[in-house]
């Protein structure tokens, strides 16, 4: 199902937690809503399910006015971070329930709920209760009792939020399969990058309830329009503006990010380069991260594989030369104090 959230804003009291959000998700797309705590992003969600209505602004389902619609009426899944199943319930009674209320044949709830099982991987566990399965087992079933209905809409906040990484991990991959089996249009809320960039096909990066950027994984990561996009996708280092390195700049009024895996090094001089020191070495894996600090006193971190660092024979205190590739230059982030000064 296609939806449009048509300059949405919403607030609480004095506080904009919605911005005026325009945007749209096409059918069966996998959408993550990123960003920090606090940018909207669950305010947003549930003005998608009807469990808040928008101060202004439409939201449009399939081309229908949405808006006044309430949460039973749009036929939306809806996945909370804590698995509110029935714990008096087995797996296949809290899979069934939203069967059961529609009045739905016991034959045909059987039948379904067998298949929704196998989709997530439980068959078997029927008539376990929640109480006997593992987190992430819980929220399989809180997912197979969202689908279970056949929503136009799934709808999901920080599924995994509260398991350990590794359980994480599995089921974002699984997530991204059982998407790939359905297809029903689904957006998740996280504000964990990592999780956005490996599961979803469209990330919406929201900040301080607008929309920052939409586009795909590799849209966001390799062009992001705003310092503060590329910051919270990844680490990143902030240049200083120097002539020698960035001749096409212009005064101070700019900010150059690069991320530390387009730093390299070497240990002579030649091209174009910033002098630095080594400071401190960290060997996590295959890879290694490298202190460095510039001749100004500030601070940078590269990212070199095992290999790199190893041919560079690299140690603590040793002279070496940064190149850059792939700088990012913004206008630079006017500061809260600059904008009253502007403003005054
Ligand atoms: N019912 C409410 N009453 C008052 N303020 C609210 C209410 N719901 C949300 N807010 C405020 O609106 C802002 C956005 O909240 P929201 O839950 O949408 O953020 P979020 O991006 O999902 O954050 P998190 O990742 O921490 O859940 C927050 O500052 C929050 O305190």
């Amino acid at each position: 199902m296609s939806i449009l959230i048509d300059n949405v804003s919403k607030n609480f009291g004095d506080f904009q937690a919605v911005a005026d959000i325009r945007l749209e998700i096409q059918p069966g797309n996998l959408v993550a809503l990123l960003g920090p705590s606090g940018c909207g992003k669950s305010t947003l969600l549930r003005l998608i399910a009807g469990l808040e209505l928008p101060d202004s602004g439409q939201i449009w389902l399939e081309g229908q006015d949405a808006t006044r619609q309430r949460l039973q009426e749009r036929n939306i899944g809806f996945v909370f971070q804590h698995y509110a199943l029935f714990k008096h319930l087995t797996v296949a009674q809290n899979i069934a329930f939203g069967l059961e209320v529609r009045k739905t044949p016991k034959a045909q709830i059987k039948a379904r709920v067998e298949e929704l099982l196998g989709l997530v991987q439980l068959a078997g566990y029927g008539g376990r209760y929640p109480a006997q399965l593992s987190g992430g087992q819980r929220q399989r079933v809180a997912l197979a009792r969202a689908l279970v209905v056949e929503p136009r809409v799934l709808l999901l906040d920080e599924p995994f939020g509260a398991l350990d990484a590794r359980v994480r991990k599995d089921l974002r991959a699984w997530l991204r399969r059982l998407h790939d089996e359905v297809h029903v249009t689904t957006i998740f809320v996280t504000h964990d990058p990592e999780e956005a960039l490996e599961v979803s096909d469209t990330i919406v990066v929201m900040n301080k309830g607008r929309v920052e950027q939409v586009g795909s994984p590799v849209e966001i990561y390799d062009h992001p329009e705003s310092a503060f996009v590329m910051s919270f996708l990844g680490q990143v280092n902030t240049l200083p503006n120097t002539p020698e390195l960035f001749p096409q700049l212009s005064e101070a009024a700019r900010e150059v990010l690069v991320r530390p895996h387009d730093l390299s090094l070497s240990v002579q001089a030649g091209g174009p380069s910033l002098a630095a020191r080594v400071e401190r070495l960290m060997y996590l894996g295959w890879q290694v991260q490298a202190e460095l600090v510039l001749e100004a006193g500030q601070p940078l971190i590269v990212q070199l594989s095992r290999e790199q660092a190893d041919r560079l024979q690299l140690r603590p205190d040793q002279p070496v030369y940064v190149q850059v590739r792939n700088p990012k230059i913004f206008p630079a982030v006017a500061t809260d104090k600059q904008l009253a000064e502007a403003a005054a």
